[in-house]
């Protein structure tokens, strides 16, 4: 008997495929508003020193097809198939849904690759993927809304953070500091009780207890560039001011707020989080970010199940 196929609708912030999506790309990012010349050229010249794109895309895709790929491994009673929606390119959340509607799929599972759950972020990532099946008449989708304390999860963190403690020398490990951090947020949302600085706290608390680390700190980066405040402290100046009142000499840098390694990794913190370490004096570490490690890919599945059994 043909097994009832069940969506997997994967959602992902997306990234321009190439320079010249760079200027639609951030368009939409800003609600329809054509960003200033000089932001443009800003963005375009931080794509640039990564590589003159972001390998997010790529990363993107292999995800969901590892996560389909071991949905169908661990389980035989449907057939999970995979679409991917991103938030400000092509293919759109919209178009994911369309297509998932016109292949007949009737149920789905909707995740994020982002953990924590904010109203600025996967509330809108699931809400614009129930409006267009309600619009459409299908598929029901039952949407994941965040898992920032999947075991599995913190357990992939929990192994990098061991091993790049092991990696130090007893000099670097007897004065380290564990920085875990997420995409900083205006600072409105905290108004209206949003659960996402709370949940980022839970998830370095469950990740420095699994790796017996006692000095860790929450920081936030990446923040917009507008003049409303953004949640702080930033990483850049959280490291000076570690340096200045502690003396850190190693510093390791755990963006558990992303899953991938992109713009905001790559940039904010290998290059400009680097920056502040060199000038410092102190040593810099980033541990490897999940994208389809075997353990991560694991926890994504888990998740996935255990919302589709509810
Ligand atoms: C919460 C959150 C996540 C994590 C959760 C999730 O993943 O959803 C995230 C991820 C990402 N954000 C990304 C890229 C960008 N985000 C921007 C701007 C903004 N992000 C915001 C929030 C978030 N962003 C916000 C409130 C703005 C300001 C918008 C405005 O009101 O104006 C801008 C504009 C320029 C700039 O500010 O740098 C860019 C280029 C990339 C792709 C990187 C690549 O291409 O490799 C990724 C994974
Ligand atoms: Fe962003």
């Amino acid at each position: 008997m043909e097994k009832k196929k069940i969506g997997l609708l994967v959602m992902a912030y997306g990234t321009p495929y190439k320079e010249s999506d760079i200027e639609r790309y951030y368009t939409h990012i800003r609600h329809g508003r054509r960003p200033a010349d000089e932001a443009l050229e800003d963005l375009r010249s931080r794509y640039e020193a990564i590589g003159g794109i972001s390998p997010l895309a790529q990363i993107t895709e292999e995800q969901a097809k590892a996560l389909e790929q071991r949905l169908n491994a661990i389980q035989d009673e449907v057939e999970f198939k995979y679409y991917l929606g991103l938030k400000h390119i092509e293919p759109f959340i919209e178009d994911a849904v369309q297509q998932m509607h016109q292949d007949g799929i009737k149920e789905a599972v909707s995740l994020v690759l982002a953990p924590h759950f904010s109203t600025f972020s996967v509330k809108s990532y699931n809400g614009r993927a129930k409006e267009t099946a309600e619009k459409l008449g299908g598929p029901a989708i039952k949407s994941v809304e965040s898992w920032y304390d999947e075991p599995k999860f913190i357990g992939y963190w929990v192994d990098r953070i061991k091993e790049t403690y092991e990696s130090m020398s007893r000099e670097q490990k007897d004065s380290a500091v564990l920085v875990v951090s997420a995409h900083s947020l205006p600072e409105k949302i905290l108004k209206s009780g949003d659960p996402y600085p709370a949940q980022l706290q839970e998830t370095a608390d469950l990740i420095a207890k699994g790796a017996g680390i006692e000095k860790y700190e929450l920081g936030w980066q990446s923040a917009g560039n507008t003049p409303e405040p953004w949640l702080g402290p930033d990483v850049q100046d959280l490291t000076r001011d570690l340096y200045e009142k502690q003396g850190y000499k190693a510093f390791v840098y755990a963006p558990v707020g992303f899953v991938s390694d992109h713009l905001e990794v790559l940039f904010d913190n290998d290059v400009e989080c680097k920056v502040v370490t060199e000038e410092i004096g102190a040593a810099y570490y980033r541990p490897e970010m999940p994208n389809t490690h075997e353990q991560f890919i694991d926890a994504l599945a888990a998740i996935v199940l255990r919302k589709f059994a509810e």
